[in-house]
């Protein structure tokens, strides 16, 4: 379990997370959902130990990461797929693997295997990473995480801007990758993506969480938290 406790961060003088309480189990997939600038990347920073906290802990299991560096979490197999996915426009699809494999923890995920669940990687393989699509980008993004066989995987608006069929072909790899024993943390700007796969969800807002729910109280609450979602805590 990697988790949050009473959390705090600031960009300079600005707090960005306030008081924030998140856990993440290992078998789990969680959703952190929240319009624009509701500190969602921020928690994900956070989580991952890019960014210090100013108030509160950063738990692995029962260890207190607090202090950990980046590299010193990463080890511990938490891995983050960023929103800007960091993929090498002057290397090839098969290059920008090796550069993950590098990372390489023995584990289920080889280059075989996720070249199975992404085949259309396979087919681009000598293709440069700027000559891809956003769909493909994404891909290669992923596939490269799993190469480090991480045991909880952050993915920060992975079907952001994508056309549906390539959302629906995510939906079902991030299943796949669940049932092979990765926990998962999809961080979404709405419900869509979460509904069909989250256990739990957190609503974000100004930096807090404003909701926070298993996937059976939020098909009760949906109305309420499509509302927390697109006009925030204060209505
Ligand atoms: N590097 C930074 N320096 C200063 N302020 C920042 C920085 N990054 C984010 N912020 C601010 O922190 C707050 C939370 O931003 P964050 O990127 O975590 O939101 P988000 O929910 O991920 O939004 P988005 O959906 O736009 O990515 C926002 O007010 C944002 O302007």
């Amino acid at each position: 379990m990697i988790a949050l406790e009473h959390a705090s961060v600031k960009y300079g003088h600005a707090l960005a997370l306030e008081d924030i309480s998140i856990e993440v189990g290992l078998h789990e997939i969680v959703a952190i959902v929240g319009r624009n600038g509701a500190g969602k990347s921020t928690t994900l920073k956070t989580l991952v130990g890019l960014l210090p906290l100013v108030a509160g802990r950063r738990v692995f299991g029962e260890r207190d990461i607090s202090r950990l560096s980046v590299e010193q979490i990463a080890r511990l197999g938490i891995a983050l797929v960023p929103d800007t996915r960091r993929i090498f426009p002057n290397l090839s699809v098969r290059e920008n693997l090796r550069i993950g494999a590098v990372a390489h923890q023995p584990g289920y995920w080889t280059e075989a295997r996720v070249l199975e669940i992404f085949p259309r990687l396979g087919e681009r393989i000598d293709f440069g990473g700027d000559q891809l699509s956003g769909g493909e980008q994404q891909m290669l993004a992923i596939a490269r995480a799993l190469l480090g066989n991480p045991r909880i995987l952050l993915l920060d608006e992975p079907t952001e801007g994508l056309a549906p069929l390539i959302v629906d072909q995510l939906v079902e790899v991030f299943a796949h990758v669940h049932r092979q024993g990765t926990g998962i943390v999809l961080v979404e700007q709405n419900l869509k993506v979460p509904m069909k796969l989250a256990h739990r969800q957190y609503v974000l807002d100004h930096g807090q969480v404003v909701w926070s729910g298993t996937s059976a109280e939020l098909q009760q609450q949906r109305q309420l938290v499509e509302n927390l979602i697109t006009t925030g805590a204060a209505q």
